[in-house]
Order: structure tokens, then sequence, then C-alpha cells
């Protein structure tokens, strides 16, 4: 059955860099603050690297990949490897490239315009005027965020840095057969912002091309084996006139002579399937987890010349791979591509975290359940030794096969109570019982706000004494009793605060999560959560996504007691805090042995029952957060529909147990939702706040040519920069928000949680926030 003289060769097309221990997190945050100098900060970039390529070396991968290290984001590499620095930050020459890079990732201001944690006033040596770090936004459908690259009619392309032919000679040097990655011109593209209107960013491509054919050059003249070209947006619903650009494109580079690989991944190519296998590249990479029902007509497709790279091992999930289940696809493949099969994750490892061997506290049981990059290294040899049919993997095979079947069979997975809930929900558990309007008026005369009632989103500044008692705790140098006693002086502080400012719905901070999912994922049943499976978010920033291993249940409430206590501190209405159940499914890791609907749905009902429990305590008013709901849309269209109508239906169940008085909010960020409107609506919360600022409130433009019919609190302030927005700039806001949304329909918050400021910014813009919200009281 195994074919023994084909070769096959494996490789990934990324790998994470933040490092087996967070490394690189902990020097750029001490190179902010000035602690670590940028030569020392380079040394540890080398030394990671360094570290990432022995482990693909010594997990006997036939190439190592260069180019996937970043010091916060491989698109803003990119920005800089391609020249296109934006005009706006003013960057002379001869000012050093790392910094120029942070000021982009970062910003820069007159004071101090940087993340939370840093301190470091780097920045502020130059003089040059304040410069808002570049947009961030998501990176396709995951939880990773990139750096938007900005286009002008005017932009301009250079070979500008040197630092990927640098490290293209470090590996060499430590004697890597190297495969450098690079962003493709047409993703890198559409993954840009234009402002100017009717500007087509395409049009930048013939200035671009010449460009990439440089750095094809250096790359070819540094003998590296292979080049790897991500194209993504080959799994996307392109425009006809991205689609024809591939053909031209890639027929100018590969003039370069250089062998090309062409990497798509996250989504099926469909129809854009035979543009990719005819596209004059030498191979081509595929995601065969998320398209394995393309596998066979590109086996077929691909002329027989190219390689044909199959992402066979997940790079998106943190599941042990059934090798045996692989072997059965791989095999067919084998025959058909004689000598020109190459094996990979689906996608770059950036997306799951380093190595189980951290994982000291897991039980063993689901610990065997489980592969993180490291271990996915394995699993391509494995599976490579195997279609070799050579003696070596069999063992692997063997601890495989017990693991699935172990994960298959375990009573842990399955909760007959659970499925039986879920198969008798009843009709109408996702409906709340009357209608908005006469909803509204119950809620109006129990809460009797004002006009433009004031709000925030829920977190206030996670503090290094917060971090710090956590941490405490988590080591046992803190019993569970001193630390419940320090977090419910932190509640008690930011409430003091709040009334202090005039809020009028108050929060109590979210001092005690660690996470807004890890929190919820470590109380419910059916997760498992890591101690070091930390997955880079941006920057410097990472999350712990938890592991949703089995059915999910509640087996108690998760924050009645610390709501209730906010309570009783004020008279003001106290807002209760969850995160909806698609965020969650979202933001974990997820069982791959059941529709995602399902997983969500049960999610939902642990939701439902923690938002009666609240409503049961008394809470009155419960934000249920669902910032997740955009970025889980399928990538492709087609699959909208049936997406949207679960998650909107989890969202309902998990929201529709309350009586009409019970204020439901929920809460979105990071995101362009006016695709999404009408799904937005049939959610059906009394009030749903957004992230409208950074845009100008332009995006809630979309809200009122919908007629948003619930009370909607557009943000009136970025909490990404701890500049403090004055009074005026926030009336400014308001007022337009008041040209396309009823103001009697209109909250003030800022736009997002304040977990990542500090307590003076945060108290400075909340007080002018009050402010401008008593300014339009005045005038409506
Ligand atoms: C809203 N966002 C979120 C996303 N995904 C989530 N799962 N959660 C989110 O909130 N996606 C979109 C955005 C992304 N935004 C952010 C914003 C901020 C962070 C962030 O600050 N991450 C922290 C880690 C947060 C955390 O889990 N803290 C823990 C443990 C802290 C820790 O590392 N402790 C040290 C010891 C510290 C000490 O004082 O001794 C340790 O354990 O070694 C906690 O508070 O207990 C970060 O630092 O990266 C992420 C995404
Ligand atoms: N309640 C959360 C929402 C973040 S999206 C917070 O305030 O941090
Ligand atoms: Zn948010």
């Amino acid at each position: 059955m195994t074919n023994t003289n084909k070769t096959i060769s494996t490789h990934i097309p990324g790998f994470p860099r933040i490092g087996a221990a967070r490394e690189l997190k902990f020097a750029l945050e001490r190179n902010w603050r000035g602690e670590l100098s940028d030569a020392e900060l380079e040394d540890v970039g080398r030394d990671l690297r360094a570290r990432h390529w022995a482990l693909q070396r010594d997990a006997g991968l036939d190439l190592v990949t260069v180019g996937d290290f970043a010091f916060y984001d491989q698109v803003a590499n990119h920005i800089q490897l391609l020249g296109c620095e934006p005009g706006r930050y003013g960057f002379q020459p001869d000012q050093p490239q790392l910094g120029r890079y942070f000021t982009m990732a970062r910003g820069r201001s007159g004071s101090a315009d940087h993340d939370a944690g840093c301190g470091c006033g780097a920045h502020d040596a130059d003089a040059l005027p304040a410069a808002a770090a570049l947009e961030m936004t998501k990176w396709f459908d995951t939880n990773y965020h990139y750096l938007v690259p900005e286009f002008t009619p005017d932009t301009a392309f250079a070979l500008a840095c040197e630092r990927l032919f640098d490290e293209v000679a470090e590996a060499q040097a430590l004697g890597h057969a190297v495969k450098a990655a690079l962003i493709g011109p047409l993703t890198f593209l559409w993954l840009g912002k234009t402002k100017a209107d009717g500007f087509d960013r395409l049009s930048l491509l013939d200035k671009l091309l010449p460009v990439y054919g440089q750095i094809l050059d250096r790359l070819k003249a540094q003998g590296v084996q292979w080049v790897q070209i991500d194209e993504p947006i080959l799994g996307l619903d392109l425009p006809a006139p991205w689609r024809s650009a591939f053909e031209n494109s890639y027929w100018q580079l590969n003039q370069v002579g250089v062998p090309l690989l062409l990497a798509t991944y996250f989504s099926p190519l469909e129809e854009n399937l035979s543009l990719a296998c005819r596209l004059p590249v030498a191979g081509l990479h595929v995601d065969g987890v998320r398209a394995p029902q393309e596998l066979t007509s590109i086996a077929d497709w691909l002329p027989v010349h190219k390689v044909l790279s199959v992402g066979i091992v997940d790079g998106r999930n943190i599941w042990r791979t059934d090798l045996d289940a692989a072997l059965t696809v791989l095999q067919p493949i084998v025959d058909k591509r004689a000598g020109k099969l190459w094996l990979s994750s689906s996608c770059s490892l950036l997306h799951v975290p380093f190595t189980l061997a951290a994982e000291t506290a897991l039980d063993a049981e689901t610990r065997s359940w489980l592969a993180f990059a490291t271990e996915k290294l394995a699993e391509l040899k494995t599976l490579k030794q195997a279609l070799h049919a050579e003696a070596g993997a069999d063992a692997a095979l063997a601890t495989s096969r017990a693991a699935i079947a172990s994960r298959r069979a375990s009573p842990r997975v399955h909760q007959q109570a659970v499925r039986d809930r879920l198969a008798h929900l009843p009709a109408g558990a996702d409906q709340r019982r009357a209608r908005f309007a006469e909803r509204q008026a119950a809620q109006r005369a129990r809460f009797r706000l004002p006009n433009f009632p004031t709000t925030t989103i829920g977190s206030f500044p996670q503090t290094p004494a917060i971090r710090a008692a956590r941490a405490s705790f988590k080591r046992d140098d803190l019993s569970l009793t001193d630390y419940e006693a320090a977090m419910r002086a932190e509640i008690a502080d930011a409430v003091q605060r709040q009334e202090a400012l005039g809020l009028d719905v108050l929060v109590h901070g979210e001092a005690e999560r660690n996470d807004m999912v890890e929190y919820f994922g470590e109380q419910l049943a059916g997760f498992a959560f890591t101690q070091h499976g930390w997955v880079q978010s941006y920057g410097s920033r990472c999350v712990k996504p938890p592991i949703i291993y089995g059915d999910v249940s509640r087996p108690h409430a998760m924050t009645v007691n610390w709501t209730v206590h906010a309570q009783s501190l004020t008279g003001k209405p106290m807002k209760g805090m969850l995160t909806g159940p698609i965020t969650i499914l979202q933001w974990s890791f997820v069982r791959d042995d059941q529709p995602r609907a399902r997983t969500a749905l049960q999610i939902a009902l642990a939701i439902r029952d923690e938002v009666a429990d609240l409503e049961q305590a008394g809470i009155g008013i419960i934000q249920i957060d669902e910032p997740a709901v955009r970025e889980g849309l399928p990538l492709r269209r087609s699959r909208w529909t049936e997406y949207l109508d679960w998650a909107t239906h989890a969202f309902r169940v998990s929201a529709s147990a309350v009586g009409d008085a019970t204020q439901i909010h929920t809460h979105m960020c990071y995101a362009e939702f006016n695709d999404i409107l009408p799904q937005i609506a049939a959610m059906d919360a009394d009030v749903i706040t957004i992230e409208t600022s950074r845009s100008d409130m332009e995006l809630l433009n979309g809200f009122g040519q919908f007629r948003y019919p619930n009370e909607i609190g557009p943000g009136v302030y970025d909490i990404h920069s701890p500049r403090v927005p004055d009074r005026q700039e926030m009336v400014r806001l308001l007022h337009k928000a008041s040209a396309v949304i009823p103001p009697a329909n209109l909250w003030v918050n800022p736009d997002c949680g304040l977990k990542t400021r500090g307590w003076v910014e945060t108290e400075s813009a909340l007080r002018n926030m009050v402010a401008a919200a008593h300014q339009l009281r005045a005038i409506y």
C-alpha cells in the first residue's frame, strides 16, 4: 500500500514566534519601557529564530521557514520590506528602522502615545508630530490582528529593508535548507486600505510587482531552496479584476527563476481552483483541513511537474491528527504526484500554542488528545515516515491510534443531560416574551435613566497589582480568601470611581477575570485550560484560548457573587457582564467531532442559566458580549446564511430567558458590521454598544440607513490609545450619531473595555465623556 520510491518532503507555512515562554513578549515590553536596548531585542529575536529553526530541523522537516518572524506583525514587516511606510509618519531616512516600525505599530504623540504597559516615552525624543498607529484588524477569520497597510494613489514601493535577507543568511549560516516566506503581492494589496474616493488599490500592482521581482532576485542570489508566497485571498470571493491579476503577476514573478510555492489556506479555492492550479509557479500549497473535498481535484488538475503541498495537519486547532485518516487521504495523492508531494500544516502554526511539554497540570487523558505546534512537527514526520513505509512510524502511529480511540470513547466527552436538554429545547426559547417597544417601555419605567445614558463596556484597568495578586494566587502564595478579598476591594474601588464620575449604569470592572473567554472556560464543564498555551493576538499581547473537548454545561453560577457584591455598593444599576456563546466558541479551540453550531448552542444554554441567575439575584441590566460574531463569518459568502442563522439563534437562546423589564445589552468591536446588520438586529438585544469612534462614526451610518430598531451606544472614544479625548470631540461624534439614530435611542460609552488602559487616562476620558453626555442632554 505504501510507496517507497516516491520521496515526500515536509515543511510548515510558519511557526509561532512568541517563544515557548513568551520570551518575545517580555523582551518587547522591556524594550518599550526602555529597559532593553534595540540591539538586545535583536539578540532575543535571533535566538528565538535559531531555536525555532532547530526545532523544525530536529523534527525532520526538509526545509525551515524564514520570514515568519516579526517583532510585531508580519504584515508590518512587509510594509517596511516594500518601502511603503505611510507618509503621514514623516519618517526621515536616517531614522532607525526598528523605531519606525514600532511607531507604525503603536503610534506616536507629543506626550506618550503607546499601548498600556509601556510607559517608555521613547518615541517622543524625535519631536515629530503626533501620529496614530496603523489600524489593526483581524487576519482573515482568526483571532490574530495585523496592521493594515495604507495606500494612496501616490504610494510608491521600493526594496527598503534588509531584515528578510539577513534572516535568510542567519538560517543558512546555521546550516539549514531555507524556504523563505512572503505575503504575496495581491494579498498584500487586498489587506490594505485606502481613503481616497474611487481609488482602486489594485492599480498599485504594476508599481509593486517590480519590487517583488527584486526581492526574489535577492533570495535567488542567496541560494534559498524555495520561496513560499502566501496568497490566502484565493480562498475568498474575489472580484473579477483581482482574479485576473493573478496570472500576469505570477508570470512576471516566475521569470526570476527561483522556485515559488504559492500558499493558500483557511478556505476552499472553489472557483479559483483551476486558476491556482495553472498559475506559473513551481508548487501549490492547499489547506487540506478546511477544504479536504478539493484535494482530489487539485491532485488531478495540478500539472504533474508541480509540487503539491498538502496542509494535512490542522494549523488552526490543537487536536492530535488522526494519522490513519490522514494516511487514507494522502495515499491516493502519493500515487498521483510521483515525487512531487509535500506534507505540511494547513496554515502557519502561529495560531496554536508552542508546546504541550509545558502543560504539566493537564490530565494525562486530555493531554494525549492534543498536539500544539511542536507536536504537530512530529506528526508531519510520522506521516512522512509512514508513507515512505519506514518502520520508525509504527510506534507513533500506535500512540496516535490509541489517543484517537480514547477521545472518541471517553465518557467525559459526552453528557447525556446536555444532549437531552438540547433535544428538548422548547420552541420559542430564543424569543423574548414581548416585542422591543414593550420591553423598552418597561425598562424605561424601571430604570428611569436620563437621555444619553452613560456606561462603559465592562473592564477597567487590569493593573499590575491585580495581575500580581492573581499570579500569587495561582502560585499558591495567596490564599483563595485573600485573593477574593483583594478582587472585592478592586471592585469596590471601581464602583467608587464610577460613582464619582457620575456614570449612569455601572460595571464591576472584571478585575477577577484573566480574560473574557478563558475566565468562563475555566468554570464551564466540557472545557480544559492550559497553563502556558499562549497564542499571539497582536504585538506583544497574547491570549490563552480554552479547549472545548466535551459537552458544555455550567456546574455553578460564574459571575453572580461578584456582580451582587458590586450592586450592593451602589444605588445605580450594576450591569452584569457575560461573554456570549459565539465569542466563547470563536476564541476557544473547539472540538472537531460535532458541528460548531451544536457546541455554540450548548454554551448558549450555560450562559442562559447565568443570565437567569443574575436576574434572579436582582441584576436588571445584563450585557452579553459578542465581539467575535463578525469574525466568525465564513470566508465564503455562500456559507454566511447558515452561520448567521445558528449564531443569532445561539445568542438569542442565551439572552431570552428574562422578563421584559430586564435589559439585555450586547457589545461588538474589531469589525465592520454593516454587511450583517439584519442579523445583528435579529439578535434583538435591547441595547448594542459598538466600536465606532475610529471610523469617526462612519460605521453608524449603516445602522441609521437600516433603521436599526433597538437602542445603540456608538463608541465615542478609542480605547486603544492612552490619548484622552476632550469633551468637544465626543460632543461632535454624538451630534453625528444623533443625525442618523433617534437621539432617544442613543447611549454614551467608549468603544470597548478599558482593561489595557491605566486609571489616570481612563478617569480623565470618562470625565469628559460624562460631560459630553450632559451637554447633549441640554440640547436634545
Ligand atoms: C478583546 N480581545 C480579546 C480577544 N481574545 C480574547 N480571548 N480575549 C480578548 O480580550 N481578541 C480580540 C481582542 C484582543 N485584545 C487583547 C487585549 C489584551 C490582551 C492582553 O492583555 N493579554 C495579556 C494576558 C491577559 C491574561 O490572560 N492575563 C492573565 C495572566 C497574566 C500573566 O501573563 N501573568 C504572568 C505573571 C504576571 C505577574 O504579575 O506576575 C504569568 O502568568 O506568567 C491574568 O490576568 O491572570 C498579555 O499580557 O498578553 C490580549 C488580547
Ligand atoms: N466586557 C469586555 C468586552 C471586550 S470586547 C471588556 O470590557 O473588556
Ligand atoms: Zn470590545
